[in-house]
């Protein structure tokens, strides 16, 4: 890592951290300010104290009261130089009072490897700092629909006695981008797609559609059910995995002509508690399709003794889209408008776009930063969660990285491979055919 590099990727931050809403919008913004301010003008350890100086002399500083400081670092690096950067953090930064400051550190993942990787890095860590202090950022979420599942599920009647194995027939969580690694090959050639969405953005997704209803919203008891849940999940069998890699991914200079790396990932966990036996969760992840898009769609059993005999047009589905373009929306069975008395499929359906036309909806990144200024860990990931998402995926990530997993061609700009539509239909997932969606107009 070069000092370049790491100047780029070090930011400090340190107002004070009052007032209202818009006051502390006007806080992000000069912390935004801040960032630019001291990239570029620290090396080594010397650049750590003289940060220190040019923070204490900085003119947000100046207007601050003394012992009050708020110091904020974001640290986007390789999970090798997280403890010495730290070190130097701890070392010549930190606040030097603990009237009301405060010191903070998000990070950026990868939070290592494996489990023994992130194991010893949270370790380190943790010789430096609390837990209070530490902010492992995942920045999905901070995405609006996300932020708002636990408000669905907990706070509408209709859902609570729908949302179980008795009348779920299996959910997907689903990541697709139509463009491929680019210039970023070298590093993602060392992680794959697993690590880069699944293991983290797809499956703290899958937490909050799957955990319980926490005992009150503080951050820890939300964080509480996360965990218990991803203690649910079973070991990964290997029948419910299928890897891909479009065509072309090895041309990038920096891959390995022979990398086995996936760029696509089906994989389906199964949990062992009350609520969820029996029902099949299925993440998918992949770069280069055909479209771009992340979603959760939850697809309900049939209806027993159906008397219109409208299976084959499909089951009810909810569909919560993340991005692009924020809805949900509920695809369900109606009587085909007109005289004759026949089914079609239609939706109840919620778009963000028209229903809240004035409303600006703040990037994922804002609103963690935002949190972090707050002192709310609530959308951060808290060491233990990380230890038991990382517990789920090593078994299989060992596997794939002594190449006992292979990852099956596909064109890009495709579906990626059959294989992985033909283990969503062995799961039970129901496609619907002849459903056409019609936008909305006056
Ligand atoms: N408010 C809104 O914006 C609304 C928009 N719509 C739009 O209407 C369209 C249809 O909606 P919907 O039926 O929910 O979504 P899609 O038709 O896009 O997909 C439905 C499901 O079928 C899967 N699928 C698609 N093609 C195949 C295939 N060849 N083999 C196996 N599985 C397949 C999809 O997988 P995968 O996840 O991999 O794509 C997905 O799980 C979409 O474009 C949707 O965005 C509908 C309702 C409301
Ligand atoms: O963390 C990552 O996320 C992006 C996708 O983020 P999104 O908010 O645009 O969905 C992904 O492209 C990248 O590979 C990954 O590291």
């Amino acid at each position: 890592m070069s000092d370049d590099a790491l100047r780029e990727r070090i930011r400090g931050y340190l107002t004070p951290n009052k007032g209202t809403s818009s006051e502390q919008s006007e806080t992000l913004s000069k912390f935004l300010q801040l960032i630019k301010y001291v990239s570029g003008s620290y090396d080594g350890e010397e650049g750590f104290r003289l940060l220190d100086k040019e923070i204490s002399e900085h003119e947000l500083a100046k207007n601050s009261q003394p012992g009050t400081s708020r110091r904020l670092f974001y640290l986007a690096l390789p999970p090798s130089v997280y403890p010495s950067v730290c070190k130097m953090i701890r070392n010549y930064c930190m606040n030097q009072s603990d009237l009301s400051g405060w010191t903070r550190i998000v990070v950026e993942k990868p939070f290592g490897k494996d489990l023994s990787s992130a194991e010893e890095l949270s370790s380190q860590l943790g010789e430096l700092f609390n837990e209070e202090q530490l902010y492992r950022i995942d920045h999905y979420l901070g995405k609006e629909l996300v932020q708002n599942l636990l408000v669905l599920r907990f706070a509408n009647r209709f859902f609570l006695p729908l949302w179980n194995r008795d009348n779920i027939d299996n959910i997907q969580v689903v990541f697709r981008e139509d463009f491929g690694t680019e210039g970023r090959g070298g590093y993602f050639d060392e992680y794959g797609i697993i690590r880069d969405i699944i293991q983290n953005h797809l499956l703290q997704v899958l937490c909050l559609v799957a955990m319980e209803k926490p005992v009150s919203l503080k951050p820890e008891h939300i964080r509480d059910e996360k965990v218990k849940f991803l203690q649910s999940v079973l070991p990964i069998a290997l029948e419910d995995v299928v890897l891909g890699q479009y065509e072309g991914y090895r041309d990038d200079p920096t891959v390995p002509d022979d990398s086995n790396t996936p760029t696509f990932a089906t994989v389906i966990l199964r949990i062992h508690n009350e609520r969820w036996e029996g029902v099949p969760f299925i993440l998918k992840a992949g770069k280069a399709l055909n479209s771009r898009k992340a979603e959760i769609r939850v697809q309900f059993k049939d209806v027993p003794g159906d008397i219109y005999r409208c299976k084959k047009q499909g089951r009810n589905e909810f569909v919560i889209r993340l991005q692009p373009s924020e809805a949900m929306y509920m695809k369900l069975t109606v009587k085909k408008p007109g005289l004759e008395m026949s089914t079609i499929q239609s939706e109840l359906d919620l778009s963000y776009r028209q229903r809240y036309q004035d409303v600006t909806i703040p990037e994922a990144y804002e609103r963690l930063i935002l949190d972090t200024i707050r002192g709310d860990q609530q959308h951060f990931v808290r060491r233990d969660e990380l230890k038991a998402a990382w517990e789920i995926f090593t078994p299989l990530l060992h596997k794939i990285d002594a190449g006992e997993l292979k990852s099956i061609p596909y064109k890009p700009g495709s579906r990626g491979p059959a294989e992985a539509d033909e283990l969503l239909a062995k799961a039970g997932y129901v496609q619907t055919h002849g459903y056409v969606w019609i936008p909305p107009s006056l």
